[in-house]
């Protein structure tokens, strides 16, 4: 099966336009004050409008509170939760929604027991471990400390770009992956010549069987 494209971080509808029309099958809104690419509730709205049938929006939190998450969910059709802090398996299936939840991968981190922990994500996602960052570093990490066989979908993401997507799923043959300043030409501006190689480049590598080594 093909791997699906989140683009994740957009601060403007036109952008979010563009991936649709590109092909993204996920974009994804910051509601994480601290990030250059936070979005309001307001241009939440704006950016979801924008969007044509059959292309999920997903809500990022880092450590939100109950009540933020409520209340993005109360005034933003939004169709998962995407939980890039330290939130508790019990928080993030609190909402009776679909949730993603985001783990920053360093030597020693144990994948396979978070998965058994967050057992009902729709998937686990892996970004790089940047001291003092929550995520859309920019930055990569060591791909062979994905086990192969891990129970949930993955969602790589981490310093993914047009350069080195096709490498990426070829290495660990993702269910999804995720990018953020890859895509960029300014923090939260999307280029669209960016956004349309990334997604050229994940649907050229998949073309390419042969070197596929996760099994489906
Ligand atoms: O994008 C942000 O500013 C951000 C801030 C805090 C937590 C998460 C954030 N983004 C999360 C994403 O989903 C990114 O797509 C992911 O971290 C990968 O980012 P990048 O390495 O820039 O592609």
């Amino acid at each position: 099966m093909s791997a699906r494209i989140k683009i994740c971080g957009f601060t403007r509808p036109e952008d979010a336009l563009a991936a649709a029309r590109l092909g993204a099958d996920a974009i994804g809104l910051v509601f994480y004050a601290p990030s250059p690419r936070h979005v309001s509730i307001a241009q939440a709205q704006a950016i979801i409008a924008a969007l044509p049938p059959f292309v999920s929006v997903v809500a990022l939190f880092v450590n939100a509170s109950r009540e933020e998450v409520e209340n993005v969910l109360a005034h933003c059709a939004i169709d998962i939760l995407q939980f890039h802090g330290e939130e508790s398996p019990e928080f993030c299936r609190s909402f009776q929604r679909p949730y993603l939840k985001a783990v920053r991968v360093q030597p020693g981190t144990d994948l396979m027991a978070l998965a058994a922990q967050y057992h009902d994500a729709r998937g686990l996602l892996t970004d790089a471990f940047v001291e003092g960052a929550h995520g859309g570093t920019g930055k990569t990490f060591d791909w062979t400390l994905i086990p192969p066989q891990l129970p949930l979908p993955l969602v790589l993401s981490g310093g993914l770009d047009e350069h080195n997507v096709a490498a990426a799923v070829a290495r660990v043959s993702p269910a999804a992956v995720d990018v953020s300043s890859g895509v960029e030409s300014g923090k939260g501006i999307k280029s669209p010549q960016r956004m349309a190689s990334f997604i050229a480049a994940v649907r050229a590598a998949q073309n390419d069987v042969s070197i596929s080594m996760r099994p489906v």
